[in-house]
Parts: structure tokens; sequence; C-alpha cells
């Protein structure tokens, strides 16, 4: 039987999980983003799946936040592909490594610069299966010549086309292997790296769910009546010049009250030292040691 905390049950077998590299700042978004889990009172825990540059002073603050840091090794795309809509996204790759975490049954993945307003735990709850996300579009005037690129790569968008930054998935070692052999036969150019490889490879299980659970900050100016902010569960900082940790508002959109009322939002939680991980206070650790259900979560170091 599932151990139950405040009277809900929980998935034994289930985990938020997110992805960091390199040495910058994104992970300050990890660490709001554990502790914006903390403020609607998740019942999961928040994985961190690192590349090896991570700064030992940034998994320990990680660590301090009560996450479960868990190296990777990266994946690259074939040595043909090396031209994306942003230099970085070619370390975006090395989120394919989340479906090798096998001891996990599911896990709803989040971008680093994602984060959580109102609980999203019943996403575990989805039926096996399939893979869930929210719909993306590709209505960004300012990408200009780089849209016309885009299109020429995807002469008709498909529908369906979904962001990366937010996936309900079930890890599983064929589809981490297939995922892998698949990637090193990818041609031609595809600008959104892993979201337009994961498009494709997952185009015949994907199955949409509502804007709330990844509201991309770009779609209040690309498509204002398709969204309405105060409903929003998720939020995605994925515009440019958006990301909370280095927000300077002098980009394109950046002056707008709903993006500062956004990024301050975000602010409040970091700031926030009551979200602060407290060992003896987290209620799923307790109940899920008492049951004997997860002998794997590392304990911060209480220095
Ligand atoms: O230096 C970096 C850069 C990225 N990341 C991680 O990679 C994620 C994606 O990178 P960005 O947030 O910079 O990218 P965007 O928001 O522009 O990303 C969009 O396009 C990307 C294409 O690779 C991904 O699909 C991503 O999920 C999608 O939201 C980050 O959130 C973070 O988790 C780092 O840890 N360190
Ligand atoms: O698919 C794209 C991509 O994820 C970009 O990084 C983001 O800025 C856009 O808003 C989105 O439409």
């Amino acid at each position: 039987m599932s151990p139950m905390v405040k009277g809900v049950a929980v998935k034994e077998r289930a985990a938020y999980v997110t992805f960091l590299a390199g040495s910058g700042d994104y992970w300050k978004g990890v660490v709001c983003l554990a502790k914006g889990l903390r403020a609607v009172k998740s019942s999961y825990p928040l994985v961190v799946a690192v590349l090896p540059d991570v700064p030992d002073a940034h998994r320990r603050s990680l660590l301090d936040q009560g996450c479960l840091v868990r190296e990777i090794q990266p994946v690259l795309p074939p040595d043909s592909q090396t031209k994306f809509a942003m230099p970085h996204y070619i370390i975006n790759y090395s989120k394919l490594r989340i479906w090798e975490f096998v001891d996990y049954e599911r896990l709803v993945f989040l971008d680093a610069d994602i984060q959580v307003y109102a609980s999203i735990d019943h996403l575990f709850d989805l039926a096996a299966g399939q893979l869930y996300a929210v719909k993306d579009c590709f209505c960004e005037e300012a990408w200009g010549e780089q849209c016309q690129e885009m299109a020429a790569w995807f002469p008709k968008p498909p529908p369906q086309y979904f962001n990366g930054g937010m996936l309900v998935l079930e890890p599983s070692l064929a589809t981490a292997k297939a995922l892998l052999d698949r990637l090193a036969l990818t041609t031609g150019f595809t600008p959104f790296a892993e979201q337009d490889f994961l498009n494709m490879f997952f185009k015949d299980v994907y199955k949409p769910i509502p804007w709330v659970y990844n509201l991309l900050v770009s779609m209040l100016w690309r498509h204002p009546e398709k969204v309405q902010l105060g409903k929003a569960k998720v939020v995605h900082y994925c515009a440019l010049g958006s990301k909370p940790w280095r927000f300077t508002g002098e980009e394109p959109h950046m002056d707008r009250e709903d993006m500062k009322m956004l990024v301050n939002r975000w602010w409040d939680i970091y700031n926030d030292e009551s979200l602060n991980y407290k060992h003896a206070a987290d209620p799923l650790r307790v109940a899920l040691t008492e049951a004997g259900a997860v002998k794997h979560f590392s304990t911060p170091s209480a220095a």
C-alpha cells in the first residue's frame, strides 16, 4: 500500500526531476524550484540530474535545499548537428539521460527556469503509456530570419509540437537506448535541439495537457487570448531576458507589468527563508522512510 502524507496516497517511485549544467547561475533556478515545490506542499522529492561540470559549491546548495543530486554523463548530438537557436542548447540533449532513472516509475521533468505556483502532484496519477507535455508554437516575431530557417525545417509546423521544458514521463532502459540510437541517426537543422528531437521521437505517444502546466511566458504576448495568468500552475521563464536571476527588463517584452510581476513572484520564493529545507520537518521523507519505501535519499549533511 502507498504511504500516506496528510491522508493522500503518495506514489513510492515517483519524483520531480530537473537538469543542471555548467557553472553559471541556473543552480539558483533549481534552488527556487525546490523551495517552490515546498511552498505548494508537494509530496514528491526533487531529483537534480547534474552534468560533471556543475561545481561542488552549487551541488552543496542543492543538497542543502533537500534535493537529490545525481550526476549524469553528457549526451551530444551527431557531429553534423552544430547549429541551434541558442548555442547552449547543445547540452540539453543530456536531458535524455533521465529515461535511465529506472528506479522511478514516473517522473515529472521541469526545466530549472520553471516555477510551480500550485500543486501539480496529481500529474503523477496520469495513465501510463504516454508522454505528456504542453503544446508550443513558433510565433515569435523577433526570431525573424531564424524563423524562416525553422519554417524550412518544419514547412508546416506540427499542430502537436510540445515544449520540452515540462514533461511527464516513464523511465525505461529500452526507451533510453532507443533515444540514443535514434539520436545518432538524426540529420538536418533542429533549432530547438532535444525539444525537436523529443517531438519526433514521441510523436505517436504524445498527449497534450493544458497550458496551465507550463505557461511559457512568451504566450503572454504571442497568444494572450489563450492564457489567463491567474490560472497558471507552472510558469516557464523561457523567453529571451526573462530568467529571473539575470533579469534586467531591457530585452523585448521585458518591460511588461505581468513579466515584472512574475519575476518578483519568483524572487519572493527565492528569498523566503521559511521555505528553506528543514530535515526533521519533511513529512514525505519521514513517511517513506517509515514505510521502508525509499532507500536512495541522499540526506544533505547538517553542516
Ligand atoms: O547553462 C545552462 C543552460 C541550461 N541549463 C538547463 O537546461 C534548461 C534549458 O535551457 P534554457 O532554460 O536556457 O532554455 P529555454 O528556456 O530557451 O529552453 C527551451 O528550449 C530548449 C532547447 O534545447 C529546451 O528544450 C528547453 O526545455 C525549452 O524550454 C535550463 O532550464 C536548465 O535546466 C543549465 O542547467 N545550464
Ligand atoms: O519552443 C520555444 C523554445 O522552447 C524557446 O526556448 C522558448 O523561448 C519559446 O518560447 C518556445 O516557443
